[in-house]
């Protein structure tokens, strides 16, 4: 029998990646592909009626909001998509005997601790959105036994979305010096390579549950991340790369955001 996958916030990097990777319902696999427009996750009626009007045997969930900066002004909105938004995905899920694949984030830890963070480590948010993030999960605990929560760092893709890596390149476009800080470390993870992950635990239909950690390997500062795009682009000649220990954000940020890749 195929397998019947879901995937919410599909217009995002990571939704986006999956779906090119994968669209084509290989390995006995259908994926159903659907955007906040389709399917909103904070509108708890309309979910549960989306799941009990299909037989999704897992849902990988996607949707988020991603704003850092702006979770600090209005962490409303990133509690009720982030954190209520996952807690109905579990009630679907639990009432559909749905397995949830949840994707969280390294912002959950507090990045105090002086090597890589492990699944046993405590968090300890330092800004909204990774607060949001952890209720989120713990939501999450709380409602199902078939779940899991892959959390991950510094996610990046090279085509779809908003994130570090284009930002950089799109920055070298009109300016010809960049300021990037170091006083955080953190592992850049490709959407390619964790939707392949995914993907592995969709095909091995993996029982492992509980939280697991995915990032790629190469742990460095934001500005040795600038740096490796610059190389990548052959544009370290052009722009004047600048390492500051004090760019100004709204948001505290982890100062050691590298987690722990169990190999299984
Ligand atoms: N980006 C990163 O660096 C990292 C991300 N993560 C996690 O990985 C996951 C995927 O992130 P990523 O692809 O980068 O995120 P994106 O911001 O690229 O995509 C998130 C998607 O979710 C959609 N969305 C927002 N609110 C809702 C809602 N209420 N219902 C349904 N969809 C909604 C967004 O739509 P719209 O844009 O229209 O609001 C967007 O399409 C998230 O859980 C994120 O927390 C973890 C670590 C790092
Ligand atoms: C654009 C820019 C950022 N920075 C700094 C600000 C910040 O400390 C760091 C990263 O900036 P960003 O705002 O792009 O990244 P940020 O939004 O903090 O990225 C995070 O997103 C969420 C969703 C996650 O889950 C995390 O894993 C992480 O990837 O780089 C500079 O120093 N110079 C710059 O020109």
């Amino acid at each position: 029998m195929r397998t019947k996958v879901l995937v919410t916030g599909a217009k995002g990097q990571l939704g986006k990646t999956i779906e090119e990777l994968y669209s084509n319902n290989q390995n006995g696999l259908d994926f159903v592909f659907v955007s906040k427009a389709e399917l909103d996750i904070t509108e708890e009626k309309e979910l549960r009626l989306f799941f009990n009007n299909n037989n999704f045997d897992y849902c990988i969930n996607c949707a988020a909001y991603t704003n850092v900066e702006q979770a600090e002004k209005t962490p409303e909105i990133a509690f009720k998509v982030n954190a209520e938004g996952a807690k109905n995905l579990a009630e679907a899920c639990k009432e559909c005997n749905t397995v949830l694949i949840h994707i969280s984030t390294d912002y959950v830890f507090d990045g105090e601790k002086a090597g890589p963070y492990t699944v046993e480590d405590e968090p300890n948010p330092i800004n909204e959105y990774g607060k949001s993030k952890l209720l989120g999960e713990q939501y999450i605990q709380d409602t199902l036994d078939k779940y899991f929560i892959i959390r991950t760092s510094w996610l990046y893709s090279k085509k779809y979305g908003n994130n570090f890596y284009k930002t950089i390149l799109e920055r070298t476009k009109t300016e010809q010096e960049l300021h990037i800080t170091n006083e955080q470390i953190g592992c850049p993870t490709d959407t390619v390579n964790l939707s392949q992950y995914i993907l592995e635990l969709l095909k091995k239909k993996k029982c492992n549950f509980g939280i697991h950690h995915f990032c790629d390997e190469g742990a460095m500062t934001w500005y040795g991340f600038a740096e490796q795009i610059l190389v990548e682009h052959q544009l370290l000649t052009e722009i004047n790369l600048v390492r500051t220990g004090n760019y100004r954000t709204f948001a505290k940020r982890p100062k050691n955001s590298v987690i722990f890749k169990k190999r299984e």
